[in-house]
């Protein structure tokens, strides 16, 4: 009688543990999205959850004819086409750009880009803006994120089709090193609120910057940054980085690979979130030490970038100053820095 009943009891815990799996199994696959838990007693963005967007299935290119990739041809170009951790480095003549058109058109995807225009930079935004609607991600959904502490005066510049702006308030600093270093905050809190759902890469730059030559899906990657134009040939040894212990973005002798701008960096757009917000929070434990490092968010960037490394890399095409003339190992400048007057647009 004892022995029927253990064995009612087994096969009753049994049959309720089975249900039980294939229900949890069922649901979990169901779930729209997953989410990602923080547990830092920091300010209100730290406990923000992020949902995410299934991932798109990756479609087979479309019937077409391209060159034949050659293993054993000459280097398209002079530069290195890929890092020591196998992420490539974007240059012209390292891709074929009907190609990733063809690869990347059907995925119907969205790109966001961030520009901050607080003060006296919001007189860069109508240039920006009309070079992004001639060379931005031509043919894709393009949405622009612009931040600024005067909503009202952005230029309703004409866009095309798929084309939004979206224009987000933010506050003023007196000191220009505190709003360029605040985009950290303001980037992560934007995509967790909303940027998240509505693009599907996010590149975050710099708005005294125009767009020169066409800007593609071959700068699309998981996390993307660009090479600094005025360290690209120097030894690390070189490289600005911040140098004192204090700073949380110190980097020792024998440390770093490429130097990164500050001024463009990109990616999925969850993966922008993480290095926005762990930048933001390196910024956070800077500030409460009294310390702001010595390129302020571009030291932080560069910090996370060595231990975070990027998924892909972009040649100083993607990030050149016009106080520079062209080197012949560029082909072309597709973005660039204008020649500003920095001590009247930070007085
Ligand atoms: C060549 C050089 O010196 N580069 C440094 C300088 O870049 P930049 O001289 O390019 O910095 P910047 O003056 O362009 O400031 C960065 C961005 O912040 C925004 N902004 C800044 C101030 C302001 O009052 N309003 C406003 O909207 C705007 O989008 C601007 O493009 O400073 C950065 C600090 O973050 C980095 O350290 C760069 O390495
Ligand atoms: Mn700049």
């Amino acid at each position: 009688m004892r022995c029927r009943r253990l064995a009612l009891g087994l096969g009753f815990c049994l049959l309720v543990g089975t249900v039980l799996c294939t229900l949890w199994a069922y649901a979990d696959s169901w779930l729209p999205f997953s989410y990602i838990p923080y547990y830092l007693p920091c300010p209100e963005i730290f406990n923000m959850k992020l949902q995410f967007r299934g991932e798109k299935p990756f479609q087979p290119v479309a019937r077409s004819q391209y060159p034949q990739p050659k293993l054993l041809e000459q280097r398209p170009t002079e530069l290195l086409t890929l890092t020591p951790w196998l992420a490539p480095i974007v240059s012209e003549g390292t891709f074929d750009p009907e190609l990733l058109r063809l690869i990347y058109q059907p995925l119907n995807l969205t790109v966001g880009l961030t520009v901050f225009a607080v003060g006296k930079y919001l007189g860069f935004v109508q240039h920006f803006l009309e070079s992004a609607e001639q060379f931005f991600m031509q043919g894709y959904r393009v949405s622009y994120y612009v931040f600024t502490d005067a909503p009202a005066a952005v230029p309703r510049v004409p866009l095309g089709p798929g084309r939004v702006l979206r224009v987000l308030p933010v506050q003023s600093h007196a000191r220009w090193e505190e709003v360029s270093m605040r985009r950290m905050e303001a980037i992560s809190r934007h995509i967790a609120q909303r940027a998240h759902r509505e693009v599907d890469y996010l590149f975050c730059v710099d708005v005294d910057m125009v767009f020169r030559n066409p800007w593609g899906p071959e700068t699309l990657g998981d996390l993307v940054a660009a090479i600094h134009p005025g360290y690209y040939a120097a030894p690390r040894r070189e490289f600005p980085y911040e140098r004192r212990h204090v700073s949380t973005a110190f980097v020792a002798d024998g440390e770093g690979d490429f130097y990164y701008g500050g001024a463009v960096f990109g990616g999925r757009v969850d993966r922008v979130y993480e290095f926005a917000r762990g930048c933001h929070m390196a910024i956070l434990a800077d500030k409460a030490n009294g310390v702001m490092a010595a390129w302020q968010e571009e030291s932080h960037l560069n910090r996370r970038f060595i231990s975070h490394k990027p998924t892909k890399v972009l040649s100083p095409e993607y990030i050149w100053d016009d106080r520079k003339p062209r080197p012949p190992d560029l082909k072309l400048i597709r973005f660039s820095t204008l020649d500003k007057n920095t001590q009247w647009l930070r007085s």
